[in-house]
């Protein structure tokens, strides 16, 4: 049975120990939500609720690349909200060519669509730890989130990098995606600074945000990630 183990001093200690100032920032203590151990008498559905990192940054700030090593290093199911859509664009699915569209315009998918294929990702898998790569993209994304999954994440790790080096990073992603040429990565820091931004700044206030500095070899920003997982201390 999956449930949380640390307690606050503890989780702050370790913290402590790892953590570089200047590329770790926590805004406020952490919320109970990640650090409250299970509570004698506690239901079971609140116990076995799985345990979710989101995942945000800009286009080409190292979500995916990060996520691959987390979830590898760490036992997370990786969620890439952009994959499932992606997916679902290539499917027979009625939405395909709408998700197609959005996608080239660097807009943002209906939150009923992008939170329904997440909901289904979480349900079918036996893993409870899981990472929400790229979403919310919006604050209607993430009440949507929260409303129809019904909890908060445990926490948001955040990638920050400058804009000159994500779009380099995407105009050399070589993956044949739809939204990986100029026009529509312009369009998607317009729309990220405008509308993605705020969702992060939702969650520090509420004390849920690492800060990562994105720039560096992958080596050394998986280095500047690694304590916060390693600090966890979750059991499967
Ligand atoms: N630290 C890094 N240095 C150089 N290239 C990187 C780095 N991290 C990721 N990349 C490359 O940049 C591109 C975008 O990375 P990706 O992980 O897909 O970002 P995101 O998911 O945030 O858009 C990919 O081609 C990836 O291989
Ligand atoms: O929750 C999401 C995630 C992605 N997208 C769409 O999918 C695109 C690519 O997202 P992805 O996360 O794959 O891109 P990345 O940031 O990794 O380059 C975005 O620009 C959006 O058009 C969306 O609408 N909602
Ligand atoms: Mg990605």
């Amino acid at each position: 049975m999956w449930r949380r183990s640390t307690s606050l001093p503890l989780f702050f200690s370790h913290l402590q120990q790892v953590r570089r100032a200047d590329e770790l920032k926590i805004c406020q203590a952490f919320c109970t939500e990640i650090v409250k151990p299970p509570v004698e008498g506690e239901s079971n559905s609140r116990r076995n609720s799985p345990f979710v990192a989101f995942v945000l940054g800009g286009p080409g700030s190292g979500k995916g690349t990060q996520c691959l090593k987390i979830a590898e290093t760490f036992g997370f199911d990786h969620i890439g909200a952009g994959d499932l859509l992606r997916k679902e664009m290539h499917s027979d699915s009625e939405n395909g060519a709408m998700i197609q569209k959005l996608m080239k315009e660097g807009s943002i998918a209906p939150s009923e669509v992008t939170v329904k294929l997440i909901k289904k990702a979480i349900e079918s898998a036996e893993n409870r730890k899981f990472l929400i790569d790229g979403f919310p993209r919006s604050e209607e994304n993430r009440v949507a989130y929260e409303r129809i999954i019904g909890a908060e994440p445990n926490f948001v790790l955040f990638f920050d990098c400058p804009e000159e080096v994500m779009v380099k990073r995407v105009l050399n992603r070589n993956e044949g995606r739809v939204d990986d040429n100029e026009h529509t990565v312009k369009e998607r820091l317009k729309v990220y600074k405008a509308i993605t931004l705020p969702v992060a700044n939702h969650y520090a206030k509420k004390g849920k945000l690492y800060k990562v500095d994105g720039t560096g070899t992958q080596e050394e920003i998986f280095e500047r990630v690694r304590p916060i997982f390693a600090s966890l201390r979750l059991s499967t």
